[in-house]
């Protein structure tokens, strides 16, 4: 199979762990007689600094016409103080709404040698399995007005959906449960807000196109709760934009470490785009300490979801699996792992796993 990579590494963490995952992904086709061509475009702070925008026109259509997009993260302490247009983050934003992918899969699992890692106790953590879809393109990160009037006396942010919007991604929670243990939680605020109550019809509404799938209303402060406290309790989360941004970033903790989170992001066809949850680490950065892990998944997650690659991305969860089990691990894991290495060492432990099994398969 022959297949074109666009790479958007970023800033901050997002070059080190975007070249792990490449890494992986060229040894990856080196073992499954596959041809990966990576091109890299510039976003965020990165492409702020090279072409005055946080995504180039060029880094756009080239995303577009890529196969598979493999970021790393945006974003950092140089550009916090630029007018909104002119932020790292809205390059990102601009990219997930330009072509489209509204659907945001955000899975949660624990490593079984890393129960320790959580600073929850193990007895709570162990067996969580969850996913966490997210809807991506609509929400409070987009409605508009988003300004400030009156010198900053006053300030509005906008939560705008359509109607059409939430159906597509409740489609994909149902679908999404139908592959799993067909246990489907929607995460709303819908005792205060307007655009949760039409969530819920919505999602009654799909109910009957889904018999199988059992089905409960939740809301997001006792959601958040309940993550922690009971984790294994859930099976698909389907939520607004910034529900699952924050419940993802707080499910992270049920692993051990926010650097180990993959996400896919997707619309219709097979173009995806596959990030790490976390971002540019700015505190970290430079260091050859950052978790690549994240990113190694995501790439096992573009393999799964855009190039329908199975096999191969099971090699790769099964590498990362394989190094973990032996008692490796960065510096990020709460527990120290018996054997701390940096990003560089993490990486190369993967590649070398991948060869073995490459050897004995
Ligand atoms: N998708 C993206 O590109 C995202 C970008 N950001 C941006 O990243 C910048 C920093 O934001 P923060 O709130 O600090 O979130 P962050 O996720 O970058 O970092 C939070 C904490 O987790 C640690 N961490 C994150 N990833 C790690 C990894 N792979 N290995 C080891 N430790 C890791 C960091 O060192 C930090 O202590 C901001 O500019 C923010 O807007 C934040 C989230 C997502
Ligand atoms: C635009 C991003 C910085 C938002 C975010 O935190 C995320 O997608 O995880
Ligand atoms: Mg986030």
């Amino acid at each position: 199979m022959h297949k074109s990579i666009v790479l958007l590494p970023g800033d901050g963490i997002g070059p080190a762990v975007t070249e792990a995952a490449a890494s992986v992904l060229q040894q990856v086709a080196a073992n499954f007689s596959h041809t990966f061509t990576f091109h890299t475009r510039a976003i965020g702070g990165a492409a702020i600094d090279a072409a005055g925008e946080p995504l180039p026109a060029e880094t756009l259509q080239a995303c577009e016409e890529a196969d598979a997009i493999l970021l790393g993260a945006v974003g950092g302490p140089k550009w916090e103080q630029h007018p909104p247009h002119l932020r790292p983050e809205k390059g990102l934003l601009q990219l997930r709404k330009g072509i489209g992918l509204f659907a945001n899969l955000r899975p949660v699992k624990t490593f079984p040698s890393l129960l320790d890692s959580s600073p929850l106790k193990p007895e709570i953590v162990a067996g969580s399995d969850l996913l966490i879809v997210r809807e991506l393109t609509g929400g409070l990160y987009f409605g508009l007005p988003s300004e400030r009037r009156d010198n900053g006396q006053t300030v509005v942010d906008t939560l705008h959906y359509e109607r059409s919007e939430i159906e597509r991604i409740v489609e994909i929670g149902f679908q999404s449960a139908m592959l799993r243990n067909k246990r489907l939680a929607s995460v709303d605020k819908a005792n205060v807000l307007e655009s949760s109550k039409v969530w819920r019809e919505v999602v009654d509404e799909k109910s009957k196109d889904y018999p199988e799938v059992t089905v409960e209303h939740m809301l997001v402060d006792s959601t958040a709760m309940k993550l922690i406290t009971n984790p294994t309790y859930f099976d698909v989360i389907v939520t607004e934009n910034l529900f699952g941004d924050i419940l993802s970033d707080e499910a992270s903790v049920l692993t051990g470490s926010l650097g180990l989170l993959p996400s896919a992001s997707l619309r219709k066809d097979e173009l995806g785009l596959y990030e790490p949850v976390h971002g540019s680490a700015p505190d970290i950065a430079g260091k050859d300490i950052a978790n690549p892990l994240g990113a190694i998944l995501s790439a096992a997650m573009l393999l799964r979801y855009s190039f329908g690659l199975e096999k191969e991305a099971d090699s790769v969860e099964a590498a990362v699996d394989a190094i973990l089990t032996k008692g490796y691990g960065t510096a990020d894991m709460q527990a120290a792992p018996a054997f701390t290495v940096g990003t560089e060492k993490m990486t190369s432990l993967v590649l070398e796993q991948l060869q073995t099994a490459k050897v004995r398969a």
